[in-house]
Order: C-alpha cells, then sequence, then structure tokens
C-alpha cells in the first residue's frame, strides 16, 4: 500500500510548488523556462531508467523526441485529433520504434550499442531534414495553442499541464524503481546471463526498458511540439542527445532524483552564461567535463557518498521492506521431491571449431541426488554446464528433461522449467543488495504485472514484502542474513558464492547446478558452502556440482561422472571413482590427485 508520506512527497509537494510557481516568477522567459525543463525532465526520467537501471546507453534519443513532436503534430493539425490524445499517441508510436531499436541492438552492448542509437537518431534526423512535405524540414511546421475541453492554454496553464504529466511520470517511474521491474531492468543491466538462468526473458524486457523510455521521450516531443506552436528539423539533433545523455549522468544515473537535478544543470547553465553568449558552449562544455571527472556517480551519487545523506540515498537498491527479524527457523521451500531419471545427456557434443569440448558425453541425473561432474583442467566440464543450463546449444546430441527434450531451450526456458545454476565466474548483480539480488531469484514466481507496478497496487507491495521475506529467510539458510541490506559487491568471494546459491534457490528449483561453488574461497568458507550443500541434499534437493575439491565432491556426490578431453571415462560412486585407474591417471600430475586418493577426509 502505498503510504501517506509518498503522496505528500511524491504527489502534494510537487503540485504546490508547481502551482505556485508563477506567483513568484510570472514573466514569460522564467515561464518558458519552466516549460523547457519540465518537458525536459520528462525525457531525462525516461532515459535514466534504460542507462541508470538497465545499462542500455542510448544516444539516439533525439529520434523519438521527434518522433513524437512530428506525430502530435500531425495527428493535430492533420488528422485533427484533440492535443492531449495526439501526444499520448505519439508517445505510443515512439515506444514501437522504442521496441524495434531494441530488437535491433539485441546483440549490441556498450560503444556498440550507442552507435546502433546514434545511427537511429541521425536517421530521424535526416528524414526530418529531407521529407519537407510532412516535416516542413529546416523551415519548419506550426502547430495550434494547445486547447483542453474547449479551453485555450494560455503559457501558464500550459506550463502547469505539463508539470501535472511530469508529476504523473515521476511517481510511476518511482514506483517501478522501487518494485520488481526496476529490480529487472537492473539484474540484466548488471548480468545478461545471470538473469537468463533465473527466467528472466532479457530480450523481452530489453523491449519493454527501450519502449517505455521512448514512450516518455515521445510524450516529451509531443509536449514541445505545442510549446512555441512551431518546431522546426534544426531542433532535432545529435547534441540534444548527447544533452539528454550529460544530464542523466551527471545528475547521477539510475538515481530517482538525479533527473531533476541533471535536467536544472543543463537547462539552468545556460540561463546563467546568457552574458557570455560568445563561449557560453564552450564553458558549459567545460563544466559538464570537470563536473563529469569529479563527480563519476553525478551529483547525487557524490552525495550520498556523505553519511549525512546517505539515508536518502536511493541509488537503485530500496531495503525498507519491512524484514521480519525474528526467530523462526528458516525452513528451504522447495518442490516436491523426483525419483527416476530426472535429466539426460544423450550423445552431448559441443565443438568449437574443431575443437571438442565435450565430445558425445552421455549422462544420467536421477531425482534427489548429488551429482558430481569431476575432470582435470580443461575436461569439459564448464562447457557441459553451460550446455545443461542454455548458455550454450550442444551441436550434437538431445538434452531431456522428466523425458522432454528441451536441447534447443534459451536459458530462460530451462529454468522456467527448474532448472537453475551459479556460476564458476561470479554473476552477481553487483548493483543490488545482497537480499535483492535473492530476490530476482523469485522472478518466476511472482505474479503482478507492469500496470500494477507502475501504479504500485497493494497487491505489488503485499508481494514484494511476501518475498522480501521469503528471501531474507533463504539468506538465513545460508547464514547471510546479517549481510541483508549490504551491496552484493563488498561482501568476501566465498559469502558472494553462498548468494548465488541463496539466488538460484529462490527460483524453487527442480535442480541445481553447482558450477565451482568453492572456487576461491577460503578454508573457513569451504566449510560453510560445503555444510550447506549437504543441508539441501538431506532435503532432497537435486544437484549437479562440478568441483574441483576433491574433498567436498567425494563427502557430499551419491554418483559421479568424470570427464577428460571432452569424453566421459569414467562414472559410479564415489568408492569407485577413487579406485579407477583412468581417473587417477588422468587426474596424474595434478593436485588433486593427492586429496582423490585420500579419499573422504573432511575439511577443516
Ligand atoms: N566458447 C569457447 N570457444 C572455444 N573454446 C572453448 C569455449 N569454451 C570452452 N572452450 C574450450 O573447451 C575446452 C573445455 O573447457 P571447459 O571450460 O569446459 O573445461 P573445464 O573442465 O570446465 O575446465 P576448468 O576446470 O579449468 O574450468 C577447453 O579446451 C576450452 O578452452
Amino acid at each position: 500500500m502505498i503510504k501517506a508520506k509518498w503522496w505528500i512527497y511524491q504527489i502534494g509537494i510537487p503540485l504546490v510548488l508547481l502551482y505556485a510557481f508563477p506567483w513568484f516568477f510570472n514573466n514569460a522567459h522564467t515561464i518558458h523556462v519552466a516549460q523547457t525543463f519540465l518537458i525536459t525532465y520528462i525525457v531525462i526520467v525516461g532515459l535514466n531508467l534504460l542507462v541508470g537501471l538497465s545499462n542500455q546507453l542510448s544516444l539516439g534519443h533525439v529520434g523519438f523526441y521527434a518522433i513524437g513532436a512530428y506525430s502530435s503534430a500531425i495527428l493535430t493539425m492533420t488528422v485533427g485529433l484533440n492535443f492531449f490524445v495526439s501526444i499520448l499517441i505519439s508517445g505510443l508510436i515512439a515506444a514501437v520504434f522504442g521496441a524495434i531499436v531494441a530488437l535491433l541492438s539485441l546483440r549490441a552492448k556498450g560503444p556498440y550499442l550507442a552507435m546502433v542509437t546514434i545511427a537511429f537518431g541521425e536517421l530521424i534526423s535526416i528524414i526530418a531534414n529531407r521529407w519537407v512535405n510532412v516535416t516542413g524540414g529546416p523551415a519548419g511546421i506550426k502547430t495550434s495553442v494547445p486547447s483542453l475541453f474547449g479551453f485555450e492554454l494560455g503559457q501558464i496553464q500550459y506550463m502547469w499541464f505539463i508539470g501535472l504529466l511530469a508529476i504523473i511520470f515521476t511517481a510511476g517511474a518511482t514506483n517501478i524503481f522501487r518494485g520488481r521491474f526496476g529490480r529487472t531492468f537492473t539484474a540484466f543491466g548488471n548480468s545478461e546471463v545471470a538473469s537468463e538462468v533465473l527466467g528472466i526473458n532479457v530480450r523481452n524486457w530489453k523491449i519493454l526498458a527501450f519502449s517505455v523510455s521512448a514512450f516518455l521521450a515521445g510524450v516529451g516531443g509531443g509536449l514541445f511540439a505545442f510549446q512555441n506552436q512551431f518546431i522546426s528539423s534544426t531542433t532535432f539533433e545529435l547534441n540534444l542527445s548527447i544533452m539528454f545523455l550529460i544530464a542523466v549522468i551527471i545528475g547521477g544515473s539510475g538515481t530517482k532524483i538525479g533527473p531533476i537535478i541533471g535536467t536544472a544543470v543543463i537547462i539552468g547553465l545556460p540561463q546563467f552564461l546568457h552574458n557570455f553568449v560568445d563561449y557560453h558552449l564552450m564553458i558549459f562544455g567545460g563544466i559538464l567535463l570537470i563536473a563529469l571527472i569529479l563527480l563519476p556517480d553525478g551529483i547525487v551519487g557524490a552525495f550520498t557518498k556523505l553519511s549525512y545523506f546517505k539515508k536518502f540515498s536511493s541509488k537503485k537498491v530500496n531495503t525498507d521492506l519491512g524484514i521480519l527479524h525474528d526467530d523462526r527457523k528458516a525452513t528451504i521451500d522447495l518442490p516436491d521431491g523426483i525419483n527416476g531419471k530426472l535429466l539426460e545427456l544423450k550423445n552431448i557434443s559441443m565443438h568449437f571449431g574443431g575443437l571438442k569440448a565435450i565430445d558425445d558425453v552421455e549422462i544420467e541425473v536421477l531425482g534427489g541426488t548429488v551429482h558430481g561432474i569431476i575432470g582435470p583442467n580443461g575436461s569439459g566440464k564448464s562447457t557441459t554446464v553451460n550446455v545443461l543450463s542454455g548458455v550454450y546449444m550442444p551441436t550434437g546430441g538431445n538434452l531431456l528433461w522428466k523425458g522432454k527434450d528441451i536441447t534447443k531451450y534459451a536459458p530462460h526456458g530451462i529454468a522456467q522449467e527448474g532448472i537453475t545454476r551459479t556460476f564458476q565466474n561470479l554473476q552477481l548483480f553487483e548493483d543490488m543488495s545482497v537480499l535483492q539480488n535473492v530476490m530476482v531469484g523469485f522472478h518466476r514466481h511472482f505474479k503482478t504485472g507492469f500496470l500494477k507496478n507502475l501504479l504500485y497496487l497493494g497487491q505489488v507491495s503485499k508481494e514484494e514484502r511476501y518475498y522480501a521475506q521469503k528471501a531474507y529467510d533463504l539468506l538465513r539458510i545460508v547464514g547471510l542474513e546479517e549481510r541483508a541490506h549490504e551491496k552484493a559487491s563488498d561482501l568476501p568471494y566465498g559469502e558472494q558464492r553462498l548468494v548465488e546459491i541463496a539466488r538460484g534457490l529462490a527460483l524453487k528449483p527442480d535442480l541445481l547446478i553447482l558450477d565451482e561453488p568453492a572456487a576461491g574461497a577460503s578454508p573457513k568458507e569451504i566449510e560453510k558452502i560445503m555444510d550447506v550443500i549437504q543441508r539441501l541434499k538431506n532435503a532432497g534437493l537435486s544437484i549437479i556440482l562440478v568441483e574441483h575439491h576433491m574433498d567436498i565432491v567425494m563427502n557430499v556426490c551419491d554418483y559421479i561422472t568424470v570427464l577428460d578431453f571432452g569424453k566421459k571415462i569414467c562414472e559410479g560412486t564415489p568408492e569407485t571413482i577413487q579406485n579407477d585407474p583412468r581417473v587417477i591417471e588422468a587426474y596424474l600430475g595434478g593436485e588433486e590427485v593427492n586429496q582423490l586418493v585420500a579419499g573422504t577426509r573432511s575439511i577443516g
């Protein structure tokens, strides 16, 4: 449920400020600047969701802005729609273009993504310039004075109108920030592969992030079209996209109040510099450069580092979920045990060009067992895990899950089936708290949709609190409840591995694949990790364990498959494996051979 405090800060105070603004600044120039501020702010709120949360760099937002501006102008002037309706439709049209850009740039990241978006912005800019019949080109086209319900909106009323929309969109964005949508945006922005193995269809979520962001840019453009009753293609150039991005970064990318500050800087600074009009761009550029070097986390980021402001920090992590610190026994919520064949690898091969990372491997994993996969370095263990989790599609053979062929499933599809994994090279969501990391694991269990989250209905906060409690319980199981609100990347290595295990458990998996869960951990941490695996085994969870520490393998595995040079060389119980000369030979010269021969001694 939304609290009274939220209404006061999010709606009440902004409304009063908006209404009172003309009492203090009642001249045409200031009102015009305020309008520009509010329009730009709406665009920045959307860009902040895309860049700040999802880490998708866009330098093409001017394209969505232009699409919004021309669509609303044409829908109003040519089609004859009401200006407000046309602005909303323009937002939707821009959102469709957002989805297209997302689809076109699915595999592009960082600078490559920036290039794709620049190309899109430039394309729209060229069309605006050249398609003179429709856009009027540089000479521009006229729009009308905006009117609502038959009343023409004067300059002040139009500012109030834009402000009202800005307040509504801010409230929506804040709700996205604090719920599972913001969390999912942040998750795939941090690690796409980890998001996928937790059941998140990253492609669809990217499309959503781009569409939402483009919608707000489109609405901003639509509002701009009626600000001066005139638009021209000269407005829609790359430098505007750059200004939008600078506002996000300088304000504090991914923070809730960053957009206000960033917009104030890019709109306000030129006002103060008007006396130096000849040097204006140079001074502006210089100030921005210095600010970016000195304040890499933006203005909000710099302030939140000061202890006084820490409590106001809103950077990505929402930790105010009212967790119960009770003494109940935390229980592991696992699916009903499955007997018999759970997973079958039938003649699975994974060849990279001429290299046979795994070749014609047959493995059967039985329900309720811990199945170890071992082998010397480079024997194909990680490749097997990548095939099992859908990260690689095998070049040969079939993967059967409870008898169903899942060979061609994407990682999120495999996760939806109930298989998840941890990573040898940790893949935590570094911008999130430990608790939030685990909450992402519940992805496939969340029921509320986008609109409900946008409005943050009672159902949403109930669901959030429910899963926060469950996440907290999982952290108690792995002994990390004290760390719940710490940033995941601040934890020691071994504890980060436990967070990944807790996050995987949140999926309520039928099969959990642990890829070298003890790698890089200290002996004390290894003991903790082994204890957790043992308890999961006792609770009946089916596990595939890839591990170099023979002590762990021999202690907890029911059955072991040994790989060497991509081939299965031996399979059986720990005792069988330990005494098999082929295994000893495969490991000969490696440091594990002593452990292997020593048998099931415990760690300590
Ligand atoms: N994406 C890839 N492209 C090309 N070769 C690869 C790729 N992934 C793995 N390999 C190669 O496949 C072989 C098996 O590697 P894999 O990482 O599966 O072994 P591993 O048993 O997990 O080794 P380690 O114990 O060192 O983690 C190695 O020769 C590796 O170089």
